[in-house]
């Protein structure tokens, strides 16, 4: 339909034109907004992640019959699979009052002592990014989380003491996207660990559609598996691909949004089957064309291809390898024949 839709057309090349920047901005405050609104407040409302959730209703039933602070959680994966949300829904079923952090913005003892001051009995504690907390402060935490108090040094020279602070019983939840980054003695004082696994597209498909219900947007079933398939297993690519094929269906002026609509519109954003966006195309072609399918390191493929290694590591290649398109050698990083097939392009002969 689009194809033969000008005014779709001058829409869509429209778009391009715009600066980009300001686009970027607009769309990340809209983002931000819609992402209140967007999050699950209870564990029943959250979709999918079955066994984690299982297990989380126990131990905050337990915690809540017990009236005890729910022991220390640790949610790590991939960014957008619902570690934010989770920590604010343990903290919505306890009934308790949650303070959020971020690991890199605690920067200096007193910026902890500010946290922690003021918590209540069984209060939640998150800090997103944990493995990205300075030593010392990493340090502090331990007794905190211990044995609720810590101490700090107050004063410079010899007039400097330290400072006892005694806390109340609190549950801190620590998120990252790196657990191998996090200290063996950090790690081990949590008592409840958990992984989110990339979702099913079944599950996808249940987020797409109560998303769309949200923001009054109707949509056919197929349509939300045709959106779901293409969201690389994560809710946040669900929700934003959704919200781009929502434009395009109010431009189209279509009723509801259905699988045709879906696909013209992802094949236009360059998300292709699999949900492979044009970085992802970027780092198996560059493997490809430069390094005869592999290995190679990560740091060398994104220096070649303008991105940083960080980005590749945490936000494209874990669902890459997830897919089976790459494999990790001691040697480096490997094209697979999955790979080579997706892209249609043939399997290099051996090198000899
Ligand atoms: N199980 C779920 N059911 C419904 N929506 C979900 C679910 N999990 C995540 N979402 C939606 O996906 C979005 C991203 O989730 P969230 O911010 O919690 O991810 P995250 O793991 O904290 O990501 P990051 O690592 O980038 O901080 C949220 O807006 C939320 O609405
Ligand atoms: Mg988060």
């Amino acid at each position: 339909m689009s194809d033969e839709n000008p005014q779709f057309n001058t829409w869509f090349e429209g778009q391009n034109e715009t600066d980009a920047l300001l686009r970027d901005a607009a769309e990340n405050a809209r983002d931000q907004q819609d992402e209140l609104s967007l999050r699950p407040k209870y564990l029943r409302e959250y979709i999918g992640q079955k066994s984690l959730k299982e297990e989380l209703a126990v131990y905050l039933q337990a915690a809540k019959m017990r009236e005890e602070a729910l022991d220390h959680v640790l949610l790590f994966g991939p960014p957008g699979l619902g570690k934010t949300t989770l920590a604010m829904i343990i903290a919505n079923e306890l009934g308790v009052h949650l303070k959020t952090a971020s690991g890199p913005a605690i920067e200096k003892g007193g910026d902890l002592v500010a946290l922690l001051n003021g918590l209540e009995p069984g209060d939640v504690l998150f800090i997103d990014e944990i493995h990205r907390l300075p030593t010392t402060i990493e340090e502090m935490l331990y007794s905190a989380m211990e044995d609720y108090f810590i101490d700090i040094m107050v004063g410079q020279g010899p007039t400097a003491r330290a400072v006892h602070f005694p806390l109340p019983p609190f549950t801190l939840v620590g998120a990252t996207t790196r657990p191998g980054m996090l200290s063996k003695p950090l790690r081990d004082r949590f008592g409840i660990i958990n992984s989110l696994e990339y979702y099913q597209p079944e599950d996808l498909q249940q987020i797409v559609v109560r998303t769309a219900d949200i923001f009054e947007a109707p949509i056919t079933k197929e349509g939300a598996y045709a959106v779901a398939s293409r969201s690389r297993g994560t809710p946040r690519i669900a929700n934003r691909l959704l919200k781009r094929v929502r434009d395009f269906a109010q431009v189209a002026g279509k009723e509801a949004i259905d699988t045709d609509l879906v696909e013209t519109a992802l094949d236009k954003l360059r998300v292709d089957q699999k949900g492979l966006d044009d970085t992802d195309h970027k780092l198996l072609n560059a493997m490809m064309d430069f390094y005869h399918g592999g290995p190679v390191g990560l740091s060398t493929i994104a220096a070649n291809i303008g991105e940083e290694a960080d980005t590749l590591e945490s936000m494209v290649e874990p669902y890459l390898l997830q897919l089976g398109f790459i494999r990790r050698t001691p040697r480096g990083r490997v094209v697979t024949k999955a790979a080579y097939q997706h892209l249609g392009r043939p399997m290099p002969q051996p090198k000899d």
